[in-house]
């Protein structure tokens, strides 16, 4: 069943949700307006029907694809394919009897949402763009690091992670807890690799980066909700731990990379494939920069991250 769910963003960045009717499956709950689509139909012909049909608006530009998310709800097997819709001509009024509100992104409830609607809200609220620091920068750089992070940030950078395995821990969470007003202000995560600990003490603004191994030994998220939690992975069953404990992944090595020259690179073919079944969003790492960007969106990735290429 291929359901399609219209994110349709106002001038204001607000997105429209509807609630599940009473007697449906999974009523109460709220959603993405949209539908399943018909025998034959085009993906944005048949958004753009199904819009009409329970809102009264006219879709006049046909959207973006943002995230296709595979979903099994018992034995109902859906694949949501979710666009963000920016232009269309008239007030949304609803024609079903669906409640019906507009929402700042940030104040969505997780819990609110349709299960599978929750990937589509990280990837709204993730950007495109996931830089790392280089490994090899030596703890006497910790000025200088602090002063090219305050100007990513200050550039608009939203997601940085700041894996620095020469530097003790402390000195880490030292230059997290210095940026950290800056970052909340830009409405950035700051990315520890691998400490929970350090994640969890600084708070909200800070989010950590699961090392494969730490996911596979995790059953749940390890931060509350406002804390952004991304998972290392390399494989399809990575990617499936990774729904129930991370908002996203990155997926690596894509291709060939310096850095990591023992590992065979998965290449873009099998990149799309795993990002078809993963329902999260990815990101693609190993051998990226900012030229890759096309080709990984039109794989159905979020993004791409990577360090050299990137600063
Ligand atoms: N339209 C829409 N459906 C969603 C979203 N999230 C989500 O899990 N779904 C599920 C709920 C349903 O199982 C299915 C959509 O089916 P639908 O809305 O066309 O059909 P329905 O269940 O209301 O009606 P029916 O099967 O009883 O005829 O997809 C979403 O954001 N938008």
């Amino acid at each position: 069943m291929h359901v399609m769910a219209g994110v349709m963003l106002d001038a204001q960045g607000r997105v429209l949700l509807a609630q599940r009717p009473p007697g449906k499956h999974l009523a109460g709950l709220w959603e993405f307006p949209g539908g399943k689509l018909e025998e034959g139909e085009l993906p944005a012909a048949g958004l753009a029907r199904e819009l009409h049909e329970e809102l009264g608006v006219q879709v006049t530009t046909p959207g973006d694809s943002l995230i296709r998310i595979p979903w099994r709800y018992g034995d109902r097997l859906l694949l949501l394919d979710a666009w963000v819709l920016r232009h269309w001509q008239g007030e949304p009024v609803s024609l079903e009897g669906q409640a019906l509100q507009w929402c700042e992104l940030d104040a969505i409830d997780l819990a609110m949402l349709a299960p599978a609607d929750r990937p589509i809200l990280r990837a709204l609220q993730l950007p495109e763009r996931y830089p790392i620091t280089p490994a090899d920068v030596a703890p006497e750089s910790f000025d200088a690091w602090r002063e090219r992070l305050v100007r990513a940030l200050r550039a608009g950078e939203r997601l940085i992670l700041l894996r620095f395995p020469r530097w003790p821990l402390e000195r880490v969470r030292e230059l997290a807890d210095t940026l950290l007003p800056l970052a909340r202000r830009q409405g950035a995560q700051l990315m520890l690799s691998g400490d929970v600990d350090g994640a969890r003490e600084l708070g909200r603004g800070v989010g950590v980066q699961l090392k494969a191994r730490q996911l596979m030994a995790l059953e749940s998220r390890p931060l509350p909700w406002d804390q952004c939690v991304g998972a290392s992975c390399h494989d399809a069953d990575e990617l499936v731990h990774a729904r129930a404990v991370a908002d996203f992944a990155t997926l690596s090595p894509v291709a060939a990379t310096a850095t990591h020259p023992d590992q065979v690179p998965l290449g873009w073919d099998a990149f799309r494939r795993m990002v078809d079944a993963a329902a999260l969003p990815i990101y693609a790492l190993g051998g990226m920069r900012d030229q890759d960007m096309a080709t990984a969106r039109q794989g159905g990735a979020q993004g791409v991250s990577g360090i050299r290429g990137f600063w």
